[in-house]
């Protein structure tokens, strides 16, 4: 699912202008790279992608409505969180089940599924706060997988990964978005995943290069 952003702008409380008229296509079925800085503007942009942020000026259209998966910076996500790694990957399920609803079998076989994807069934027992960081960090995309969303944003996903683990969620994304057909947005400081990337966004101070 394509998304296009036409002369998006962005402002904090404040009147800090975080985005300054933002226009670009993110295609479907491949990897967008957004790069620059740091405070150039790349969490405000996937932000915005994921609606937790409104434009103060400008569209974002999507071809159909969605709800997109966002991994959040790994800062912002406890780590003593006392689940397990299946656990923390069927929570994936409840922003279309509800946790309120049983899960059921094809919820279970969604969550299998991305387990097996990113490699972590073996995991599946062990509490997310004894993970190693790529451990967490691939049971944290193997939980946004699991919503099913044709919009999967990651803001630095590799952030304090050795190169082997950056190669690996690497290599993931790009299955994701060519097997799913999946639009795939991650915010990177590693010129390496950059290059990676089918597409690139580079930003400074709020303005695409
Ligand atoms: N909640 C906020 N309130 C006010 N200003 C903010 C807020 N969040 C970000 N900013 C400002 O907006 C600008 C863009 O920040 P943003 O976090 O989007 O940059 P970034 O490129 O993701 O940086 P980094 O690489 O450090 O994660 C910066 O000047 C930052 O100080």
């Amino acid at each position: 699912m394509p998304v296009t952003l036409h002369e998006v702008t962005a402002d904090y409380p404040g009147g800090h202008r975080a985005l300054h008229g933002i226009s670009a296509t993110l295609p479907a079925g491949a990897v967008t790279a957004l790069t620059g800085p740091n405070g150039s503007g790349k969490s405000t942009l996937l932000n915005l992608l994921a609606g937790t942020l409104s434009p103060t000026t400008g569209t974002i259209s999507y071809e159909r409505p969605c709800r997109p998966a966002y991994v959040v910076q790994r800062s912002a996500v406890p780590d003593a969180l006392p689940l397990t790694v299946r656990e923390t990957v069927t929570m994936g399920r409840w922003a279309e089940r509800g946790h309120w609803r049983r899960l059921t079998r094809a919820d279970r076989a969604v969550v299998d599924d991305c387990l097996a994807r990113l490699g972590i069934e073996d995991l599946s027992h062990r509490q997310l706060g004894d993970l190693s960081g790529g451990q967490r960090q691939r049971t944290l995309i193997a939980q946004a997988l699991a919503q099913r969303s044709p919009l999967l944003l990651l803001d630095e996903p590799t952030a304090a990964l050795d190169a082997a683990a950056q190669r690996q969620i690497t290599d993931t994304l790009t299955r994701i978005a060519t097997e799913d057909g999946t639009t795939v947005v991650h915010a990177t400081h590693h010129p390496a995943e950059a290059a990676a990337a089918d597409h690139t966004l580079t930003l400074a101070a709020g303005h695409l290069c």
